[in-house]
């Protein structure tokens, strides 16, 4: 059978998906949401001229023959406006965020002026007009579009949403995605194993995966490797709302045991595409189960989390109309010779470092068995070796897929 090429599975996976609808939320709650609309500013910041230092507001005008007393008419603190006006010969005490009173177009520091007496101030440097003073409208003004749709909206997005008094953003709905386990050895963390039984594992890695991609797990337990056992966790689907993506895990291959096509085939699943020209998770099936895309990853643990990585995570990424649905990809140099690669687009797990110039150097770690998960902790890359890549030098640039948000 002829493996699809990465590239390949990855276009027909992204068709199958478009962005999903938008809510509004308020705004304490949207770190982390994608926005499905651009967000304008409500109001102008600031929203009269500032201060930028505790001084004085004067008339640059007024101090150009050198030190100059003037006449102290007023107060404006932040908060507070003075109603009158600078006029020649006076000033106005102000506080950093005050509003810069009317006639003033400069702020004196108060480090760079004397007191002779209550009604009076002594300034001793020259005045740079406009110095000290943020003009309105300065930061961002009302109606500017300060948010793209399909951001992602982090602590300092949300900062300067609330400055902008965009209280309740607009933004996707969080996709559904089920994952169903499958496998008699399998028993839940925190559980003991018995004999020939393991942790499932891979739920906690993916719904972590799809957490930290702006999704929502929906666990559908584990299936044990009978034919009745997966028609009733299939069942539990059915009764599910609104699930965007079903993710079966394992039972992927040719054993005996793998029985996910067959018995999904039997309750409507329709095969896009299976077996992948990837290393790890070539087993990887592709397909629409009664209308909901369907993707059964294979259950090595590496092999499950480098098909999520590809194309799990780009599915979501679509899902929530983001900007860039792609994995973060990169050039780095090579620490190391490597052998020439199979018919696989070998995906393997590596730790990058950056030298003192910026350029990153790559290191491929030692144990690459797809079912070792310490190796896949310790990786923050993978590093991408393409089909029939020929053996490569140490110092040769290769791609690498940034694992962490480094
Ligand atoms: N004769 C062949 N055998 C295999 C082939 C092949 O082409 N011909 N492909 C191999 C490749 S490549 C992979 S990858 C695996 C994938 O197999 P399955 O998807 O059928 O996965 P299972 O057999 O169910 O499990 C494989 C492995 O992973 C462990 N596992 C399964 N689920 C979990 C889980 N939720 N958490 C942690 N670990 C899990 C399972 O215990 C097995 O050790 O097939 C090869 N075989
Ligand atoms: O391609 Mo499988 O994913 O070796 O382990």
């Amino acid at each position: 059978m002829t493996l699809m090429p990465v590239e390949q599975a990855l276009h027909l996976i992204s068709q199958a998906f478009t962005p999903l609808g938008s809510e509004i939320i308020p705004l304490d709650q949207a770190l982390g949401r994608t926005t499905a609309i651009d967000h304008q500013a409500a109001l102008t910041q600031p929203p009269f001229d500032a201060s930028a230092m505790d001084g004085y507001a004067v008339r640059a005008e007024d101090l150009k023959d050198g030190p100059t007393e003037l006449k102290l008419i007023g107060e404006a603190p932040a908060g507070q406006h003075f109603t009158g006006t600078v006029i020649a010969g006076t000033a106005v005490r102000i506080f950093t965020g005050g509003p810069v009173p009317a006639g003033a177009d400069t702020v004196i520091m108060q480090e760079n002026t004397t007191r002779p007496d209550d009604h009076c101030i002594r300034i001793t440097v020259p005045a740079e007009k406009g110095r000290n003073i943020r003009p309105a409208g300065n930061d961002f003004s009302h109606g500017q579009i300060l948010v793209k749709q399909g951001t992602v909206l982090t602590a300092r997005h949300i900062g300067m949403m609330a400055a902008a008094n965009i209280a309740h953003p607009s933004v996707t709905i969080k996709p559904r995605i089920a994952l169903l386990s499958t496998g008699d050895e399998l028993v839940q963390v925190g559980e003991t194993p018995g004999p020939g039984q393991i942790i499932n594992s891979n739920n906690l890695l993916l719904s972590t995966l799809i957490s930290e991609n702006g999704g929502i797990a929906v666990d559908l337990g584990i299936a044990r490797d009978n034919r009745t056992a997966l028609e009733d966790r299939i069942a539990l689907l059915d009764k599910q709302q609104d699930i965007d993506l079903f993710i079966t895990i394992g039972g992927a291959s040719v054993g005996d045991h793998d029985l996910v096509q067959d018995v999904l085939g039997q309750h409507g699943l329709k095969v896009n595409f299976w077996k992948l020209a990837i290393r790890p998770g070539k087993p990887m099936i592709f397909g629409h189960f009664k209308n909901c895309p369907m993707i059964g990853l294979p259950g090595n643990p590496a092999s499950a989390y480098v098909c999520a990585v590809n194309f799990l995570v780009p599915a979501l990424h679509i899902m929530l109309g983001r900007q860039n649905t792609g994995a973060p990809i990169s050039i780095a140099r090579l620490a190391h010779d490597l052998p020439e690669n199979g018919a696989r687009q070998d995906y393997m797990r590596a730790h990058f470092t950056e030298d003192d110039t910026g350029a990153k150097i790559v290191t491929a770690l030692p144990r690459q068995d797809s079912a070792k998960l310490s190796s896949l902790a310790l990786a923050n890359c993978l590093l991408i070796r393409p089909p029939h890549a020929t053996a490569a030098k140490s110092g040769t640039s290769v791609s690498i897929l940034h694992l962490t948000k480094e």
